[in-house]
């Protein structure tokens, strides 16, 4: 490591939807600010495209260097766990070798860390950083009105002794603006399933933090940010806060496309395009997939749709089997299906594209901002319901699906969000508010900017 520069370490968790955010920030860090950075990184559900990724940013000539932690052994029963609560024990179990890495980086002479950057899935570790006196921060991937509900769980979980799943309509959130029971994250939902302690737990830890940066600019979400810069919740001290996106890669990153998506983009007519993606660690039933096809079909908009298999799914392996018998020879003048990973941000920054199909995973939601394209919000899991909420009634940017009680999004559903949101007047409307958007991220990261300025003053902190 370079002696003159300030070094900090990042501990992020697994999966790309949180590795993407974390690489931008350390590439901000490196580049503006001058910053050597080590990473440490768990090796758990690694796939090719974090592996490409990881490879592009060991050369990219700047001060980033990576120290993998050593496997952590699961028995047969944690196996069996749902994928989230496993991500949470093994990033649990790596807290060991998290503070071994720690201590080595304190103990170099030639240049240690003075600081700690974390995820909010980590934060376990706040406990050893802060053993170790080493000023100690979390860089949450979400929105920051996810940030406020995972902070107001503590008091929600005190003051409210039924579930959310077990309410009808809207809860009053003090700072926000009231939100269906519904829509509040999935771990929030059941006082007795398995994530709500969990997370109950995260919404104690992130308290020890020394500042939380996020990802989101003042602009797209200025209530949230507002409340959370008030410095407390419900009568509780919160660190300080750093809104510092959109951390999003730049679309010429994205120019590997073995997907050939771009090419096909390229013969496409302005804006005309709607993109269907559901981020990287959601899969569609084999009856969703079949409804979407023949919702796509059925609008007569032109489209382009990842669709990847699930991994392992030995027995599965081509999804494109389930789409509707002859879809693809139907619509193979105006559609595209493609079963790879496919450069996202790329094909949002592309002149064709006209709309984007999302599960509101944030990064999709911050790249779409980005290259003002709208939404047609189709949340799944996590906090995606909350974000799909706050994209609707609060951001103005998107329409929304409606899911039946059988999980199922109709095709007829599909088709008249399709419609609506490119051709509409309601679509019009959503453009302009896009257009704008795009506007004020681009704003927020130049000089003098609010997410610019922010992010200043975080890393002036990590050389103390
Ligand atoms: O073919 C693909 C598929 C995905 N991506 C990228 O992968 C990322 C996916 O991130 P996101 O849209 O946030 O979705 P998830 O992968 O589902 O992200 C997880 O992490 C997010 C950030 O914390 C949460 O908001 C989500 O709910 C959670 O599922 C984005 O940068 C995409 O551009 C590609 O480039 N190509």
């Amino acid at each position: 490591m370079d002696a003159r520069k300030p070094h900090v370490a990042i501990f992020p968790s697994v999966g790309m939807g949180h590795l993407i955010p974390f690489f931008e920030f350390a590439k901000l860090l490196a580049s503006g600010h001058g910053f050597s950075i080590t990473f440490i990184t768990a090796k758990f559900m690694v796939t090719p495209s974090q592996t490409a990724y990881t490879k592009s940013l060991a050369s990219s000539g700047l001060s980033i260097r990576f120290i993998e932690l050593p496997e952590v052994e699961l028995d047969s029963e944690e196996k069996k766990a749902h994928p989230l609560v496993l991500i949470f024990k093994v990033l649990e179990k790596t807290t060991g070798s998290v503070e071994n890495a720690l201590r080595t980086l304190l103990s170099d002479s030639s240049n240690p860390i003075s600081a700690f950057i974390t995820d909010i899935f980590c934060t376990a570790t706040l406990e050893v950083s802060k053993k170790l006196q080493i000023p100690s921060y979390v860089l949450y991937t979400g929105s920051a009105s996810n940030l406020f509900l995972i902070l107001y769980h503590r008091t929600m979980d005190a003051e409210m002794t039924e579930s959310l799943k077990d309410l009808d309509g809207p809860v009053k959130v003090p700072g926000l603006p009231s939100i269906p029971a519904r829509d509040f994250p999935d771990p929030m939902q059941d006082k007795s399933g398995p994530f709500y302690h969990l997370f109950l737990r995260l919404s104690h830890e992130l308290l020890k933090a020394d500042g939380i940066l996020i990802n989101t600019f003042q602009d797209l979400e200025s209530g949230s940010v507002q409340a959370l810069l008030s410095g407390e919740i419900d009568g509780t001290r919160i660190p300080s806060i750093y809104p510092v996106g959109p951390l999003i890669s730049s679309p010429e990153s994205d120019h590997h496309d073995g997907s050939g998506s771009l090419q096909w983009l390229d013969k496409q007519p302005a804006a005309s395009v709607l993109f269907v993606s559901f981020g990287s660690v959601n899969f569609l039933s084999a009856d969703q997939i079949a409804e979407l096809a023949l919702g796509l079909e059925g609008s007569g908009q032109r489209f382009l749709w990842v669709l990847p298999s699930p991994p392992n799914n030995a027995s599965n392996p081509d999804v494109s089997a389930l789409l509707p018998p002859g879809f693809e020879q139907r619509t193979k003048d105006r559609g595209l299906v493609v079963t790879s990973w496919a450069p996202q941000v790329a094909i949002l920054a592309h002149p064709s594209t006209g709309g984007f199909v999302s599960h509101c995973g944030w990064n999709s939601v911050l790249e779409s901002v980005s290259h003002g394209v709208t939404i047609i919000a189709w949340p799944l899991q996590a906090e995606q319901r909350t974000t799909a909420f706050f994209l609707v009634n609060d951001i103005k940017m998107a329409v929304r699906t409606k899911m039946g009680a059988d999980g199922i999004v109709t095709k007829e559903e599909v088709e008249k969000a399709a419609k609506e949101l490119m051709e509409g007047e309601d679509g019009k409307k959503k453009r302009e508010r896009a257009r704008e958007l795009r506007e004020s991220a681009k704003a927020a990261l130049a000089e003098g900017g609010s997410s610019r300025q922010a992010l200043a003053a975080a890393a002036a902190l990590f050389c103390k």
